[in-house]
Formats: C-alpha cells, structure tokens, sequence
C-alpha cells in the first residue's frame, strides 16, 4: 500500500498526542512541569490508559512509516520543505559501509518517527546522541529517501558489476554549465518535511553519524509555499511566477507509478525491484532577466496563463493542452518551442516532478539572486524517460533564456526497507 495515501494532510497542525516515551523525554531533559502545563491532567491520563503488553505506541500525528515496500518522499504527495544532501564515502571498506547504512536505517526510522536519533545516555561528560533542535517538534510528514550515484559502484566496494544500466551517465547536454562541486555523490539523502528545521537535522544527524566513513558533498535547501500560506494545497508556483506541477502524472494510482516510477527486478538489476531513479538538476534562473520580460512573452515561454495556470487558449488549470489550435496569425496558440509543448513529448514520455524552489543569498561576483529550481524527478528507467526529455528541451526550449544548468545529479533510488532490515541490503 502507499502509504502517502494513509497519511492526513494537515499534519503539524493537529493536536499532539502525548505518549509515555515523549513525558519520560520531557523529564529527562528537565521539560516535564512544561509538558504538564501544556497539555494539562488529560495529557496525564492517556498514560493511565491500559494497554494490551503487545500493543506498540501509536504513530504521533503526522508520521510516514520509514518501513514500507517503497521508499517514502517518492509518490508521497509533497511536503513544504526539502534538504537535500549527497555524501562521498572517505572508507573503502564495504563493511564499514554496511554498518552506516545500518545506523542511518535506524537513525532515519526514530527521524520519521520525530523522535531523536539514539536514546540520549544523560552523560554529561559526552556531546548528546542528538544534536537537539527538534526537541518537541512534531514529525512533520518527515521522509528519508536514500539513493546511489554512479561512483558508488567504482572500483572501491567490489560492486561494479552491480550498477544497473539503468544508472546511465547524463550525458554532457547543450548549455550545460554545471559547477562539480553541486553534482554527483556516492549516496543521496532527499528529506522532505512540513518544517525547514525538521528536514536539515535530518540531514546534519546523518552526517554526524557518518563521521569517519563519508563526508557531504553537497547540501541543497529548498521550499514550496508552506500548508499555512496555502491551507487548500493548490499547484505551487516556482520563482517564475507559475503553477509548477499541474501535468505531473497521477503517481497516486499504483498502476501509474508501477509504469513511470518504480523500477523492476526484470528491468535487469533484480536488486532494484521497487526503487526507482532520481535525476537532480539545480537549475538557477535568470531572475532579473525574467522580472523584465513581458508578461505576454513569459507565457508563451511556458504554454500557459500564469495566473489560471491554464494551457493558452483555454480556461482552467487543468484543461487538455490543444497543440493543433491556430491563432488569428495562422500559427499554434501554444508555441512549439514553449517548455509545456516540448516537455509534453507528444504524450509519449512521462516523469514523476517533484522539486522545489531554492534562493541562496546573492551571486557575490554579479550581486544578482542565486536562486531557482531544485528540480527532481523519479522515473523508471532516465535512458528512456529524464534523459531525451532534457535532451529535447536543452535543445530548443524557449525557457533557456531565462535558466542555467549548474548542478546535476541521477541517483538508483533503493527500494523500501522492510522492518529488520536496513537502506540497501537488497544490494550489500
Ligand atoms: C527534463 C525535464 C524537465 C526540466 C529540467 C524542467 C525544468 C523546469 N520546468 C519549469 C516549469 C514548468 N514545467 C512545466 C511542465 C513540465 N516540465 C517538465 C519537465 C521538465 N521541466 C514536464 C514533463 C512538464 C509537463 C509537460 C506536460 O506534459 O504538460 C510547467 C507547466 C505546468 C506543469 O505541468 O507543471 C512549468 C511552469 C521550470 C521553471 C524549470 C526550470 C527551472
Ligand atoms: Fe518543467
């Protein structure tokens, strides 16, 4: 089962349950009369509640199960935030490698839990097990999603044979001007969550445990509009102005995601049956540039009304496209060359998108905005789905104007941990 689809979408903003392990948190970290005065005697009366000595502690609001037949952060529906990091091992030892993922399977379970990452020992003589600024916070819809670069399956762990072919280089594409120091990564960690602070401590505990084993590469931060700006979930808009996502495929329906998503065992790499891979592009934009484009060009760049959404010449948001349609000029209402009608690829390929918005202060050297799209997709297969899609667009999209390719990144997403199990150990 998704278990997107289990989940509420207002989490973070429901009550919080109180269970015995969050009161016996509180009073170790000397937060108990807090606790007490938050919640009052009915908070203190669920921990009079009996409970059969089998039953496990329900989920606190907001929870995606870490466990499950696929990853979660894929076709879950999208959180507010992400924070993104890749990591370089510094061991050689595919041991050692097995004991981190081992300690990040555990680690990232207690993340999506809201809990800290280990239990905290009280010793005051050694730093705390967590680094403690998601101390009564809620979960959030925290999602931990682990992947493998290409370089994983070098000659260091024995594991070249393993690389599936799927896991194909990106080739060099036009204009490309990516920075080395914002691409690639032995493994990937997508957190996505409802809060900033959530999603960077997951990705700053992981790094800390990983200490002596891999160090991060690269480390991405990046945001849609958040639940309380827009509590009906409308299609976020990018930095551009427009509704991002309205297209995408509906990865809710399992037959869909099983076609576009999920990779097979009988693709050629059996150990990936129920990954999928993801293609990283940091995309900056020309924001200065576009702030000064009229609006009449900025939509035909597209294919679509900014403020509806709508594919020119219709109406709604979520009308069909219709290429085939003149203007008075005999030419197509939607441009040929607009990003929409490229990217379309004539209804004959498709990818799951799932980015975010990211600004990073000033360009130092230009003082213009670093900012644009952490763009993300899943697919099954990136030779036949990422691969020509961008090869089409990085060719003649309109939108090139207006965008740099600086980062880039494609990643064999692994499949789900089962419980007892750990991140990777269809493969290791
Ligand atoms: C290789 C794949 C894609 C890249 C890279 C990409 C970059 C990119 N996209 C936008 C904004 C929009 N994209 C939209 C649609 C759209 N984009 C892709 C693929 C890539 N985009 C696809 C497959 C589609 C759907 C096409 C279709 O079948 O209709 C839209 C329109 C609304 C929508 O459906 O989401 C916008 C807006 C930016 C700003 C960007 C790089 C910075
Ligand atoms: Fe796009």
């Amino acid at each position: 089962m998704d278990r997107e689809i289990e989940q509420p979408q207002n989490e973070g903003r429901e009550p919080k349950r109180v269970s015995r392990r969050d009161v016996l948190k509180m009073g170790a970290v000397g937060g108990i009369g807090l606790l007490l005065g938050a919640t009052g005697l009915k908070g203190l009366s669920l921990l009079d509640e009996p409970k059969p000595a089998s039953a496990k502690p329900a989920p606190a609001a907001g929870t995606i199960p870490f466990y499950g037949a696929h990853q979660g952060g894929i076709v879950t529906p999208m959180q507010d935030y992400v924070c993104m990091g890749a990591f370089d091992f510094t061991t050689t030892s595919l041991e050692t490698v097995r004991k981190l993922f081992k300690q990040w399977t555990d680690a990232s379970a207690r993340i999506a839990a809201g809990e800290g990452v280990a239990d905290e020992s009280g010793n005051a003589l050694v730093p705390p097990a967590d680094t403690g600024e998601t101390i009564g916070l809620l979960p959030v819809r925290t999602t931990l999603t682990f992947g493998l670069g290409a370089s994983f399956f070098d000659d260091r762990f024995g594991l070249a044979g393993k690389r599936p072919k799927a896991l194909a280089d990106i080739p060099a594409f036009k204009r490309d001007e990516l920075v080395p120091e914002w691409s690639h990564g032995d493994v990937i960690v997508q957190v996505c969550a409802n809060d900033p602070q959530v999603a960077f401590h997951a990705i700053r505990n992981l790094a800390r445990i990983a200490r002596g084993k891999a160090v991060l590469r690269w480390m991405q931060q990046g945001y849609q509009r958040s639940g309380l700006a827009d509590p009906k979930g409308a299609t976020p808009r990018n930095l551009l102005g427009f509704k991002d996502g309205t297209n995408n495929p509906a990865v809710g329906d399992a037959d869909v995601a099983g076609e576009i998503v999920w990779a097979k065992g009988a693709d050629g790499a059996p150990w990936m049956d129920g990954g999928s891979y993801m293609a990283v592009r940091r995309i900056r934009m020309r924001i200065e540039v576009w702030d000064r484009t009229t609006l009449g060009e900025q939509e035909a760049t597209f294919g679509r009304h900014r403020d509806s959404g709508a594919p020119l010449g219709q109406a709604g948001e979520f009308d069909k496209a219709d290429y085939a349609k003149t203007g008075k000029n005999g030419k197509p209402i939607i441009p040929a060359d607009s990003h929409m009608a490229l990217a379309s690829m004539g209804g004959k390929v498709k990818i799951h998108r799932r980015g975010y918005s990211y600004s990073n202060g000033i360009d130092l050297r230009t003082g213009q905005l670093d900012a644009g799209l952490l763009f993300i997709c899943f697919n099954r297969d990136p030779r036949e789905q990422f691969i020509p899609m961008q090869e089409k667009l990085a060719a003649s999209d309109r939108l090139n104007e207006y965008i740099q390719h600086v980062g880039s990144g494609i990643y064999a997403v692994l499949p789900g941990v089962r419980e007892g199990g750990y991140i990777g150990d269809t493969l290791l």
